[in-house]
């Protein structure tokens, strides 16, 4: 995992240097890059060395999700999905071309498998040799998932997985950007602990500051809003009683923004309020949930973490950053909570050279 982070980051930072090659700084709408380096890591995570692979069908995924957003933004007129428009006619081409991709990646994968010579380290890999043993186990393909879920496992691998942490990392850096103390702050943390070397999962782990910024930011800007469930049986909520098969949505920013709660300066970025913790702060209520909770809980949260604090040490090594004056604040939801503008800007290269 760690691996599949430094690379896809690597390889970002690459450009954004080229960008700024012989200059000390320039402006950058950062918000792409970010975008691309999240996919990636999912590409190597899932596909592991069918990586390439991998990330075509993920490039189809974005194209689809655009198409997606395209939809929901225009008026609604019942029944309009059904009917043969050229959005309506290009998504069923992607998925088309997506089951395709990923049947093809997964038929490879279980003739090496069976040969002996699949790897095993990658989410396919492991989807795949589970759910061989369990056939195996039982004798019968009536156990295990069919390949129609393993194919449903990796879209949605992908949909929980990049559109999330990549919104994380470019709100944190747009909020970086704004208080440039905290700024200086991780990245005072972040030279103590890996000064000009490669960062490790040792010392990613030992990131305090960065820990209470992305708290909250995750705060601040959840990229889920909105927590589903049903309910199995009649409930009591305060003074309501909902009833069996009730369809309930949390709202996470109105709590995340609630002035009991938080206090007066709920709408200030302050990481300092959660330096005691998160149990500390919210007094053990449930009223922080970037990430879910309960049994549906995000299964994913400690590996966007991880690959946000590489993303953020590794850049806050190369780079110093502030708003541009082409900034436009404009949070919007779409799937996820997402800059409608982009994250303009202004880079500057720190002398630091990172091996
Ligand atoms: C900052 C990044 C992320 C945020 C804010 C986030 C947030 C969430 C939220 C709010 C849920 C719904 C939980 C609930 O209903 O209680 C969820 C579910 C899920 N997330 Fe994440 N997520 C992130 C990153 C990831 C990553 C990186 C992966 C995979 C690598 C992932 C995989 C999943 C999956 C598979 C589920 C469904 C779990 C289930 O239904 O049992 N997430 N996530």
């Amino acid at each position: 995992m760690v691996p599949a982070f430094y690379m896809s980051c690597s390889e970002m930072i690459e450009k954004l240097e080229k960008i700024l090659a012989q200059k000390s700084s320039c402006e950058v709408d950062v918000w792409p890059y970010l975008q691309t380096f999240s996919s990636d890591v999912i590409s190597r995570t899932a596909f592991g060395s069918s990586f390439e692979e991998g990330r075509k069908i993920f490039d189809l995924q974005r194209e689809l999700e655009e198409l997606v957003i395209k939809a929901t933004n225009s008026i609604y007129i019942p029944g309009l999905r059904f009917l043969p428009t050229k959005n309506n006619k290009r998504m069923k081409e992607i998925d088309q071309q997506v089951r395709g991709s990923i049947k093809s990646i997964i038929d490879k994968r279980i003739v090496a498998m069976k040969a002996g010579e699949a790897s095993h380290d990658d989410l396919l890999g492991i989807l795949l040799t589970s759910n061989y043993k369990e056939i195996k186990e039982h004798e019968s393909k009536s156990f295990g998932l069919s390949t129609e879920d393993i194919i449903e496992e990796c879209k949605l691998f992908y949909f929980a997985g990049q559109e999330t942490t990549n919104n994380m990392i470019v709100w944190t850096m747009i909020l970086l950007a704004k208080h440039s103390e905290w700024q200086t702050r991780a990245r005072e943390e972040v030279l103590h602990i890996f000064g000009d070397i490669k960062p490790d999962i040792d010392g990613l782990s030992q990131l305090k500051v960065i820990n209470i910024i992305f708290n909250e930011v995750l705060r601040l800007y959840a990229p889920t809003i909105l927590l589903r469930r049903m309910i199995h049986e009649e409930t009591k909520l305060g003074i309501l009683t909902l009833p069996a098969g009730s369809f309930i949505q949390i709202n996470t920013l109105c709590l995340h923004h609630d002035k009991d709660m938080w206090g007066e300066d709920v709408n200030e970025f302050k990481p300092e309020r959660f330096s005691e913790g998160v149990l500390k702060v919210t007094k053990g209520e449930a009223v922080y949930l970037p990430f879910g909770g309960g049994p549906r809980i995000c299964i994913g949260q400690n590996f966007a973490i991880l690959e946000a604090k590489m993303a953020l040490a590794m850049i806050l090594q190369r780079f110093s950053f502030e708003l541009s004056s082409s900034y436009l604040h404009a949070p919007y939801n779409i799937l996820t909570l997402q800059p409608q503008f982009g994250a303009h800007l202004i880079l500057h290269g720190l002398k630091t050279s990172v091996v």
